[in-house]
């Protein structure tokens, strides 16, 4: 009898050498046509995609921004931030050619040779202002996710030269650049509900004094209902917006129960949600709402989000207006960086991240 063909990763070092150290992530392994998903990837039954939680018509709410000074519009965007953590905005000022090519750009970056996006990971590139990765934190998790990723920390204009991938480097530029205009009407809008009616140079800072943008790709996956893209986790941003392709798979967390809404992909628009840092500043008045994304057996599927922050050295805390207003805080001030650092130490967990900055 012919001897079984080994598993080519049942021994966990031999499948870390090629997903991670070779930079061949989970393209690589999609790409091997796999029967069957590495045990590696396994998630617990609890933190798979149990489809009977998902809400069939439930959706998060869509926000035309043609006229974002209409205290309607405005209503609309404090209601969604505070009840739901999520919506997604369509008219606004990003325009579609700028999106368009930035899903390009990611694939053009993700269908590079793997030892040439294998320069810019953790262990061999110098600066964590740019990093090609995959999974979350896989030093620190139980179950790897299927999701490669890189992740683009925006300093100026001259580093993004010297250091981004030149295959991408124009276009997330571009998209960053589009979007801050409809970012700092979001930001305007959000202050104003809660009663703080100017931006300063200092708030601007520490609202979106610094930004990271990941373009995350989810290959076609053997046994897409064992694992998951991205775990449960909610944004250690201040707002986050996200480009998400034609492909289904973002699942919102409903009202803090066990039902997930889908995010229904709509081209041309932008999916907004509050991240940690807005629901600490706000002292809990805009929620951060765990999400995650599933893996999908037919598809490959890209995302882009922008990750808009303090900057790495703000002291994050309930804003001075609120106390001063006679607000109880529910928050501490902690230091922006040792909040992110907290994060990234970790594997997904949910919106337990928000428990470092609690009283
Ligand atoms: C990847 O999958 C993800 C990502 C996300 C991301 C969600 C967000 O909200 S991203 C926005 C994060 N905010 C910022 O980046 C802005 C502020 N930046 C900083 O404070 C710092 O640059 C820093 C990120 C804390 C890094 O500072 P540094 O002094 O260099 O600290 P280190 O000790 O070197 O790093 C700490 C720790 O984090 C890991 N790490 C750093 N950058 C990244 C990155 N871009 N992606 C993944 N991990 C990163 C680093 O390796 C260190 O870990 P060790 O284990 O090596 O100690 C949401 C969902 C996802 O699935
Ligand atoms: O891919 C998506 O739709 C969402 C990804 C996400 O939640 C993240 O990168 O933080
Ligand atoms: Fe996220």
């Amino acid at each position: 009898m012919a001897p079984a063909l080994a598993d080519p990763f049942n021994d966990s070092s031999a499948l870390r050498e090629f997903v991670i150290n070779q930079g061949n992530g989970v393209k690589g392994l999609s790409e091997l046509g796999l029967k069957a998903l590495p045990k590696q990837y396994i998630q617990p039954l609890e933190e798979r995609t149990c489809m009977t939680n998902i809400v069939s018509q439930g959706s998060i709410p869509i926000i035309d921004m043609s006229n974002w000074e209409d205290p309607q519009v405005a209503k609309s965007i404090c209601d969604a931030a505070s009840k739901r953590g999520f919506f997604q905005i369509i008219n606004h000022d990003v325009p579609i050619e700028v999106l368009e090519n930035v899903k390009d750009a990611t694939y053009s970056f993700i269908r590079l040779p793997a030892e040439v996006k294998n320069k810019y990971s953790k262990e061999h590139w110098s600066s964590n202002n740019v990093r090609f990765g995959t999974s979350f934190t896989p030093q620190a998790e139980k179950a790897l996710e299927w999701k490669d990723y890189l992740s683009l920390f925006y300093v100026s204009e001259e580093e993004a030269s010297a250091l981004w991938p030149s295959v991408c480097r124009e276009q997330v530029l571009d998209y960053m650049k589009k979007s801050e205009v409809v970012i700092k009407q979001l930001l305007q809008i959000l202050m104003k509900g809660l009663n703080v009616n100017e931006i300063d140079e200092t708030k601007e800072s520490l609202l979106m004094g610094s930004m990271r943008t990941n373009l995350n790709y989810y290959p076609k996956c053997p046994n897409p209902e064992l694992t998951v893209g991205v775990g449960r986790h909610s944004d250690v941003s201040t707002l986050t917006i996200l480009l998400q392709d034609e492909i289904w798979g973002l699942f919102v967390r409903e009202n803090e129960g066990e039902n997930w809404i889908h995010v229904l992909p709509i081209k041309g628009s932008l999916v907004i949600n509050v991240g940690d840092v807005l629901q600490i500043l706000s002292n809990g008045r805009y929620k951060c709402v765990e999400h995650r994304v599933v893996a999908n057996g037919s598809n490959n599927r890209i995302s882009v989000p922008i990750f808009v922050n303090p900057r790495p050295i703000d002291m994050i805390g309930p804003l001075s207006e609120l106390i001063a207003s006679g607000e109880k805080p529910v928050y501490k001030q902690v230091l922006y960086s040792d909040y992110v650092k907290y994060f990234f130490r970790k594997a997904h967990d949910g919106k337990k991240t928000v428990g470092f900055a609690e009283l």
